[in-house]
């Protein structure tokens, strides 16, 4: 009996890019069905180790290619873990991957515009969260598929067009494993749709694609030379006409073959496997172990933020081996969560197949590996910047905020962290800085690294507070990220002894900015009315070094909340106690002298109290923040104002 069930809406709208063919390599289609029924194996053998009764034979695990050129159809098969029927339902039919329905909305919004999505635009949206099976649809009308999880009776079959629907139907009698036909469309080479019911072309594929895959890949030998076809051989065709399957993949680990074996591209199309990603990455690092513990890792930077990033459950870690025979996907324990976007393998010599997740937490070497691959990927992303700007402009870009994250969490590396980072700063409007730069910079005398931050630059290079810096010459760094708040609260210095400057909020504490101007005398009676009057919203009202225009600016205690952190923090529902600034007023400015004059007058006039209460808003105001009650803000200004005419 079979039924027919709807796709999900996301998963449909994917088809449907499929079917009308996003990417103009088709011939990835192959390489993502080979990477799923590789996953599917690793898969089988894991739980055949976990679960002895599972009762399968795990001694000739494979993939199968079988072409039909007669029935234009192509197959690939595998002896891995399978499919049940709910499993069915919800991996193929749904797509619950973070970031589906936004990429998405992105593609619409970009077509809903009216004007063209360059292939490069729709390839860079879908190759950020990868689409595996559904890419079978580039080169299908109909995709079959068989499947039997192990350690179940029955399999079922499951089949569709791509467009709407698709038939499940239970299979008593189906092997264990996946096997999927695909239903060719007719070969059209313009739109490189090449002839996947030719041997000879799938070898080809698989050749360029899926060699390093450490499962045996066999495909029917190939028709004879010169037939259709054949000009697209690499010229290696060491086929026999024997009828039994052939192995055409070489299998070798990469991380195992010597380094100069192993070509760029290949190692972008192992990179694509671990990854999900369809583009190139953007630095590949290996390095190994030696001794009692020997291990080998073959890493990867992205080019681009994985679609997850900077979500909550973002996918973390790298691909774990034992001896070549792999272990698990995103193995945790190996990577911080700071550098979630490095992808890869490690493979170690010396722990159980056996392995837990929970045990792997506790495991001296895997934490010894950890500490190693932690610097490792810090020292790439700092000389990637001294070889290669612009790659790390991109890299910054992409995934700088998530490197910044370690100053919170990796104490040990915080001074490879900040070396690695770059920072925008007043030195330059265009151009991020990095902190040995600001310090050469630096001028006689300025002891401190100073830092303003905020939401965003123009805000901040706005601030008032900058406004003395900038006289003087000192350089400011301008810090807008969120997580930009959290650690300049927590890491006190850059570099370390002698050397280690100190960062230094400008808009906290009591700055001494070495004027020999002495703070004008004749203010103590103005400075404690309004420190008494505006009890309610400051500490303390005291005179400013920092002002040179603005009339008046607020400023935390060292150590303080800053306002924006005090906003994070409310609205993620934590309890935050109130904290008071300093109001800080510029002695210079003519509003601050009359006042003083006023009050001298006339100290129980409540519109000088209003104005004071004015400069306290307008302080507000302009480093970006609220007011608590811009109607009473505004009633006063009016008033005011209306007294001038
Ligand atoms: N040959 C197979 N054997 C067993 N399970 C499979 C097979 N092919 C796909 N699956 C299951 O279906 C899920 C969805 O596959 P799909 O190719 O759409 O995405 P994926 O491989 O998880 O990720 P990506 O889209 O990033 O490649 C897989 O995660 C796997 O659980």
């Amino acid at each position: 009996m079979s039924e027919t069930i709807e796709f999900q809406a996301e998963a449909r709208q994917l088809l449907q890019l499929m079917i009308h063919s996003i990417y103009s390599d088709k011939d990835v289609f192959l390489r993502e069905l080979i990477s799923n029924g590789s996953d599917a194996l690793d898969k089988l053998r894991m739980e055949s180790y976990r679960d002895k009764d599972l009762g399968v034979d795990t001694s000739d695990l494979h993939i199968e290619l079988r072409t039909d050129a007669e029935n234009r159809t192509f197959t690939i098969s595998d002896n891995g873990i399978g499919m049940s029927r709910d499993d069915v339902v919800s991996l193929i039919g749904t797509i619950a991957k973070s970031g589906t329905a936004e990429t998405l909305a992105k593609l619409r919004e970009a077509q809903g515009s009216g004007e063209e999505v360059s292939e490069e635009t729709r390839a860079e949206l879908i190759g950020q969260f990868g689409i595996g099976f559904y890419s079978s649809f580039m080169v299908a009308d109909k995709v079959e598929m068989t499947t039997r999880r192990a350690g179940t009776e029955s399999g079922v079959h499951w089949e569709s067009t791509g467009e709407g629907t698709y038939e499940l139907a239970e299979v008593p009698d189906a092997p264990q494993g996946t096997s999927i036909t695909v239903h060719l469309k007719a070969e059209d080479a313009e739109d490189s749709l090449h002839d996947y019911a030719d041997p000879t072309v799938v070898k080809r594929i698989v050749k360029r694609y899926s060699d390093f895959i450490t499962w045996p890949i066999l495909l029917n030998p190939g028709a004879p030379e010169a037939v259709e076809g054949a000009e697209e051989d690499d010229s290696e065709d060491e086929e026999t006409q024997d009828s039994s399957l052939e192995p055409i993949n070489s299998r070798k680990a990469l991380w195992a073959r010597p380094r100069s074996e192993v070509s760029d591209e290949e190692y972008a199309e192992f990179y694509r496997h671990v990854s999900h990603d369809w583009q190139e990455p953007l630095e590949t690092m290996r390095f190994t172990g030696e001794g009692t513990f020997e291990y080998q890792a073959l890493l990867f930077l992205p080019a681009h933020a994985p679609m997850d990033l900077y979500m909550r459950d973002a996918k973390r870690g790298v691909q774990l081996y034992v001896k070549r025979v792999f272990v698990m996907e995103d193995c945790e324990a190996l990577v911080p969560e700071y550098l979630r976007f490095v992808k890869g393998v490690v493979d170690a010599q010396d722990l159980s197949l056996n392995v837990s997740r929970e045990i792997l937490q506790q495991d001296r070497q895997i934490q010894l590996i950890r500490k190693r691959l932690v610097k490792r990927v810090l020292q790439t992303i700092t000389s990637m910047r001294s070889e290669d700007a612009e790659k790390y402009t991109t890299f910054w870009s992409e995934c700088g905020r998530a490197v910044k994250e370690g100053l919170l969490t990796d104490q040990e590396n915080t001074q490879a962290i900040l070396e690695a980072s770059t920072f925008a700063s007043t030195h330059d409007p265009e151009k991020l800085t990095t902190l040995a730069e600001y310090v050469e910079r630096m001028p006689e005398g300025q002891e401190s690294i100073y830092y303003v931050t905020g939401e965003s630059r123009a805000s901040v290079e706005n601030s008032p507070h900058i406004e003395a810096f900038r006289a003087k010459g000192y350089e400011v760094l301008l810090l807008t990220d969120q997580v930009d708040e959290v650690w300049v609260g927590m890491v006190p210095a850059f570099g370390s002894g002698d050397d280690a400057k100190p960062f230094a909020s400008i808009s906290q504490g009591d700055v001494d900015l070495g004027d020999d101007a002495e703070k004008p005398e004749g203010y103590e009676d103005l400075l404690t009315w309004m420190t008494t009057t505006l009890a309610d919203d400051v500490s303390e009202v005291r005179l400013s070094t920092r002002l040179t225009t603005s009339p008046a600016c607020l400023v935390g205690e060292v150590g303080g909340i800053p306002p924006q952190l005090e906003q994070m923090m409310r609205s993620m529902g934590q309890e935050v106690p109130v904290q008071k600034r300093a109001l800080e007023l510029n002695p210079k400015h003519p509003l601050v002298e009359n006042l003083r004059s006023a009050h001298e007058a006339k100290p129980e006039d409540t519109g000088i109290a209003d104005t004071a209460s004015l400069l306290y808003d307008m302080a507000l105001l302009a480093e970006g923040g609220e007011l608590k009650e811009p109607s009473a803000f505004v009633g006063k200004l009016a008033q005011r104002l209306a007294a001038t005419l």
